[in-house]
């Protein structure tokens, strides 16, 4: 059987010439049993899902509680991105950096195109046209996705713009330019062979191919891993086309502030997995009269406009978060948003009412499912096992946000007066600091650290440095990376950069309390914030930048005794002095291509601590 008989080979709904070969020539190498272009209709979603209850991987919540959701358990051994088996295979190893596996494309290339022979025996290749981003923008960012997953199919119709919607532009201009990206589950069937629920292989590979804004992921059915359209395009091809372009594609949430006065500032922050970055794009503010609209909470592009300055446009759909932690205390948004239904659950847990649960949550259940399809009960949990997964996630529907703000979908995104880099840091890092101009700002993005997450698979708790919060989805070398955000700087009107805050909710105090409230009080670093944009809030210039004394931020109806704002905003040099070996080791490790600046910038923060 060739490609030219696998059936559906030729129910393509376009004309795009590049499209076409490029399907017939994965089919001619995976060899599935049928193709399927899909559209993206509510009628493929009860397809795929049915599909999906039929195999025993998804569970139908209860209409009345979730309707048209699902819950979902992962294997075991594929419940996170695999950093280990990420690589960027830039034709000079130099492009890849320190921060990145690297491989010689043709040598990857040879490897996956083995392990992607046959590999889609027994199962449907479906063929999935999406677009990250408006598709009424001047230059629509398309990209194809091939997968032998029903799980990836229902998963990229709510996180991205897929299927008939988008398909008119395969045929226009900006058909020429979509982003090729292969996945397999790695998982071919014998004829009569039964499938397993979650079909992955011990053998993972997420391999981008930068300068061909090419991706090709192999053997995990994991969201980060899996769903193409995020991590992979949006942030490391995107990250390299942004480079070449003069744009900013970055780890970022994008908020709307609303003052009293009912004046409107976009802001844009990047924070390391499991900091709370979600919490925040949906904040509820504790201050009377001010108002928090969300316009995405994992990624930014960010392109200069006719007047200068940065607009953000979030390019996906839908919110991929992590389900622990999330309830109607931390983020309430969240839950009404989940709530609506059209939600996909993955190693949460499933209650038996056919609900879900996870840690954190309001009414813990005397006894559920947990994400390894056990019995499970909260003395399960005091035990250590937990109901599900620290990874676990929501997967919905962007549009049942409550707080979305209107001007989500515009094309022309939103301008940003405010850049936050934030990471969890029990010590040492202040509350909230003003850099002193964008390459300090960009210095503070550089050296950003944090303790390590569940996210990603190895350690949990030490620090670590996680650069603009980007160090797993840089595209190219990391030292090159941070040249193209001075050069950023340096390409545009100071005054009309946004200006870049550093923050830390997590600093605790002797007694390991933590010392700030956060959630719905870091409204009040927000607002100080903005009133340093207009120039209308005091600030002590410290050796490591502008730092707020207690009394200017708004304390109103605020519990916390001012000590512990004082020791949250404390700038300690002695304790600062601690940092700079940890800085120096890391810009060391960078090497040569660590920009002049940012050294200058080390050596400024030096003579200002007396070091
Ligand atoms: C917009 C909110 C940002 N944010 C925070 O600002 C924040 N701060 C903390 C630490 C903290 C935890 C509990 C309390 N207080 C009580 C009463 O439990 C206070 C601070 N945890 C936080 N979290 C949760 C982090 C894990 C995802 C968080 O998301
Ligand atoms: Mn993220």
């Amino acid at each position: 059987m060739t490609a030219a008989t696998v059936p559906g080979i030729d129910d393509a709904p376009t004309t795009n010439a590049r499209l076409l070969s490029w399907v017939r020539e994965v089919a001619e190498l995976t060899r599935p049993d049928r193709i399927v272009w899909c559209d993206g209709s509510d009628a493929e979603w009860d397809r795929v899902t049915s599909q999906l209850v039929e195999a025993g991987t998804f569970v139908k919540l209860d209409e009345a509680k979730k309707p048209n959701s699902f819950w979902a358990a992962s294997d075991p051994n594929d419940v996170a991105r695999v950093e280990e088996r990420t690589f960027i295979c830039s034709v000079d190893e130099a492009d890849a950096g320190v921060t990145n596996n690297w491989m010689a494309p043709a040598e990857m290339k040879s490897i996956m195109t083995e392990l992607y022979r046959g590999c889609m025996a027994g199962r449907t290749m479906y063929v999935i046209p999406f677009c990250m981003g408006p598709i009424t923008a001047e230059k629509p960012m398309l990209g194809v996705e091939i997968t032998d997953s029903e799980y990836v199919v229902a998963s990229m119709k709510i996180m991205t713009r897929m299927g008939a919607s988008v398909l008119p532009l395969f045929d226009g201009p900006a058909g020429d330019d979509f982003v090729p990206a292969l996945h397999s589950v790695g998982a071919p069937l014998e004829p009569g062979q039964q499938d397993v629920p979650w079909p992955c292989n011990e053998t993972k590979y997420i391999v981008h191919f930068p300068e061909e804004r090419l991706i090709w992921s192999y053997g995990s059915g994991y969201g980060g891993n899996a769903l193409l359209g995020k991590k992979c395009y949006s942030l490391r091809i995107a990250s390299a086309m942004a480079r070449d372009e003069g744009w900013l594609a970055e780890h970022m949430l994008i908020l709307k502030l609303i003052s009293p006065e009912d004046k409107t500032y976009y802001v844009a922050a990047a924070f390391p997995s499991a900091c709370g970055k979600t919490n925040l794009a949906m904040l509820e503010p504790t201050i009377p009269g001010w108002k928090v609209e969300t316009l995405g909470d994992d990624i930014a592009w960010m392109r200069f406009g006719e007047d200068g300055r940065l607009y953000a446009v979030n390019p996906e759909y839908g919110f991929f978060g992590v389900a622990p932690g999330t309830n109607w205390k931390t983020n309430p948004n969240a839950m009404r948003t989940i709530e609506r239904g059209n939600s996909l659950f993955t190693n949460v847990a499933l209650t038996d009412d056919g609900d879900i649960w996870w840690e954190g949550m309001e009414n813990e259940p005397s006894h559920a499912t947990s994400w390894k399809g056990k019995d499970w009960t909260p003395a399960d949990g005091e035990a250590g096992e937990p109901s599900s997964h620290p990874n676990s996630r929501y997967c919905t529907p962007m549009s049942q946000c409550p707080v979305l703000a209107p001007e989500w979908d515009d094309p022309k995104g939103v301008p940003i007066s405010a850049i936050f880099f934030g990471g969890r840091r029990k010590e040492t890092i202040p509350l909230v600091t003003e850099s002193r101009d964008w390459q300090h700002g960009t210095f503070m993005g550089a050296t950003l650290s944090s303790e390590k997450t569940a996210a990603a698979t190895g350690g949990l708790g030490q620090v670590r440095r996680d650069p603009m919060a980007m160090l797993p989805f840089i595209g190219y070398n990391v030292g090159d990376y941070f040249q193209h955000w001075i050069n950023v700087g340096k390409g545009a009107d100071a005054d009309k950069l946004p200006k870049i805050f550093y923050v830390n909710w997590f600093r605790r105090g002797e007694d390991g309390r933590f010392l700030w409230p956060g959630f719905g009080e870091n409204s009040r670093v927000l607002k100080w914030a903005i009133e340093r944009l207009e120039g209308k809030a005091a600030a002590v210039e410290t050796a490591i930048g502008y730092v707020p004394t207690a009394e200017a931020i708004d304390m109103q109806g605020l519990d916390t005794p001012i000590e512990d704002v004082e020791a949250a905003l404390k700038v300690d040099v002695e304790e600062w002095k601690t940092e700079i070996p940890l800085i120096e080791e890391w810009f060391d490790k960078i090497g040569a291509k660590l920009p002049t600046s940012m050294r200058d910038e080390l050596e400024a923060l030096k003579l200002r601590l007396g070091v």
